[in-house]
């Protein structure tokens, strides 16, 4: 289920369904809250499991008073701690309490601190709960005794789980508001949200379940969402199997430039992420003072130009970018490229050529240092992509890392819409915005990688599949969700921390034929 939803639009397509389609919210209510307690009663022992629903003012709290009747119905020790105030609740909200009531359920009240602290006993003797405090309707900090709730029943370490999201999790951002519930499951309704997916919501979330509550395609179809999240589905509609006549000239020819002399290590990452992915071709353009390069596949074209220790490529090196880009279908260029005048020249020269470009590492933070060649960058009527980490995507956007992650989304989305390029802004919760405006949250990936080369890795895997033909909009997400899908492989086979980039890299092609492949397609050459 790629779909993704913000919190505005799921409110406009709830909207929309209850006005313009005639479902009425009730019953959109009715099946979320039914849902619920039937993923429930599959999860948790009714008859054994002294259950506590922790109510709301809002619609969301209106799902907990649903899913309580039917889970008192179906024969579970349950009872709702309203935590909200009585009278505020929601027109369904309270039609749905009066029910819940009719049907013999108990209601505790516990709308201050006072109060709370006064059902202690109640909180103790529970061994689940029902979290329906606040949904997507979350709008500030969790403060006063709603802090307190959230905190005594996360500190308790009972399980828990969440209606629509874990409250005091922003729907959009997946940022903590003050304090929040961390569940063993979510259990989300129409579609799922991007705090869902963007940390440290994706953390706080745990087994997430998407329930249908009769949201109708074509309100869908209407109100569309500019936003996905990739998972296997998606990733095997995209990779097609090699014709069996293929050549490697079916597969594109990469020019990487990278590697000046300190940070070489970076081009035979990056290498060996294009080839690991599958490129038909890759030439090499490196400053002669990064030789030898331990660990180059052998496979690589090699072309050392001019260059030194100082700067790594230096001005006679800007001659030979002509001769190399012939023959070439695709560029990336950037990692331990160096940020020297030599280096912004050919990154100049790069931005004219032609061809699809991939611009990481050191290439951004040149067009950082350089206005006019961000701007030339703009101006390309060619695919380019940039792949920032967020310290990069601040130098671009002249800002700090904070704010960049204050919304990665946006910060993505903005840049890509006002540049015309595609952006791949990585870190926990890496995403990728085309210059039309949509995005792709990546749902792979783990904190192991957060090791020095994983980004040169990703820089080439995503040459390597631009290389072989698949559009940006694909290649881009799909390069990151290959990547990360490696990483946790790695994570689960290796150990969580100490694999490294270049295992990570070695890795691609099993991540490839596992996940990308479909199965009727997996095994060419064999009978
Ligand atoms: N038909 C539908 O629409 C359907 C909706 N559905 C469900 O409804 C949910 C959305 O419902 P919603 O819009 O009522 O918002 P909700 O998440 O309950 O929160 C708003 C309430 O919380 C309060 N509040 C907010 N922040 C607060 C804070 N920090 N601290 C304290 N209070 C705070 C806010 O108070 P106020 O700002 O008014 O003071 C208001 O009372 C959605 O997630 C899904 O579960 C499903 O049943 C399917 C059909
Ligand atoms: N906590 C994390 N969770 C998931 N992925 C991560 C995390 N930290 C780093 N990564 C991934 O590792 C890579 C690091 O890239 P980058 O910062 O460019 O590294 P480098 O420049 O050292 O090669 C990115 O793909 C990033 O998404
Ligand atoms: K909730």
């Amino acid at each position: 289920m790629a779909r993704i939803v913000t919190a505005s639009t799921m409110a406009a397509m709830d909207r929309a369904t209850m006005d313009e389609f005639g479902l009425p919210g009730r019953i959109l209510m009715e099946t979320a809250g039914r849902e619920a307690a039937r993923i429930i009663r599959q999860h948790y022992p009714l008859r054994d499991t002294p259950i506590l629903i922790l109510c709301g003012n809002g619609n969301n709290g209106g799902d907990g008073w649903v899913t309580a009747r039917y889970l008192l119905g179906w024969g579970a020790q349950v009872s709702v701690l309203l935590a909200g105030s009585p009278e505020k609740l929601t027109q369904n909200s309270l039609i749905n309490r009066s029910l819940y009531e009719k049907a013999g359920g108990c209601v505790l009240t516990a709308d201050n601190d006072s109060r709370l602290a006064g059902h202690r006993g109640a909180l103790q003797r529970a061994a689940l709960f029902v979290d329906a405090l606040f949904g997507i309707g979350l709008d500030r900090d969790v403060k006063g005794h709603f802090a307190t709730l959230t905190d005594t029943v996360r500190e308790s370490g009972k399980s828990l789980i969440s209606l629509d999201i874990p409250s005091g999790i922003h729907a959009d951002t997946g940022h903590v508001l003050g304090t929040a519930f961390r569940s063993d499951h979510t259990i989300t309704f129409g579609f799922a949200k991007p705090g869902h997916f963007l940390e440290p919501g994706r953390s706080h979330r745990g087994i997430l379940h998407t329930v249908d509550i009769g949201i109708p395609e074509v309100i869908y179809g209407k109100i569309p969402s500019d936003l996905a999240c990739t998972d296997p589905e998606w990733a095997k509609e995209i990779l097609t199997m090699r014709s069996p006549e293929s050549h490697k000239g079916n597969f594109g020819h990469i020019l990487l430039v990278a590697g000046a002399p300190d940070t070489r290590g970076a081009a035979v990452l990056a290498a060996t992420g294009a080839l690991r992915s599958g490129a038909g071709l890759l030439s090499l353009m490196v400053p002669e003072a990064s030789l030898p390069l331990p660990g180059i596949p052998p496979e690589v074209m090699l072309h050392t130009v001019g260059g030194n220790n100082r700067t790594g490529f230096d001005d006679t090196a800007l001659q030979s970018v002509a001769d190399l880009l012939e023959g070439k279908t695709l560029v990336a260029a950037g990692p331990g490229m160096g940020t020297s005048s030599s280096a912004a020249r050919i990154l100049q020269r790069l931005l004219d050529c032609p061809l699809p470009l991939v611009l990481d590492a050191d290439a951004l933070n040149l067009l950082a240092l350089h206005p006019e060649l961000m701007e030339k960058c703009c101006r390309r009527p060619h695919t380019t992509v940039l792949t920032p980490h967020p310290g990069e995507m601040a130098r671009l956007c002249q800002t700090s890392s904070t704010a960049i992650q204050q919304d990665r989304i946006a910060a993505a989305v903005c840049l890509a819409t006002d540049s015309g390029c595609h952006i791949l802004l990585k870190g926990a919760s890496t995403v990728a915005a085309t210059p039309e405006g949509f995005c792709r949250i990546v749902t792979s990936g783990n904190p192991g990688m957060a090791t020095g080369g994983s980004g040169d890795v990703l820089c080439g895997i995503l040459a390597g599949l631009m290389a072989q033909g698949l559009p940006a909009d694909e290649a881009v997400p799909l390069a990151a969700y290959v990547h990360g899908l490696a990483g946790d492989h790695l994570a689960k086979n290796k150990g969580p921390i100490g694999y490294l980039p270049s295992e990570v890299a070695h890795t691609i092609p099993r991540i490839i034929q596992t996940t990308c492949i479909p199965p009727n397609r997996e095994n060419p050459g064999h009978e």
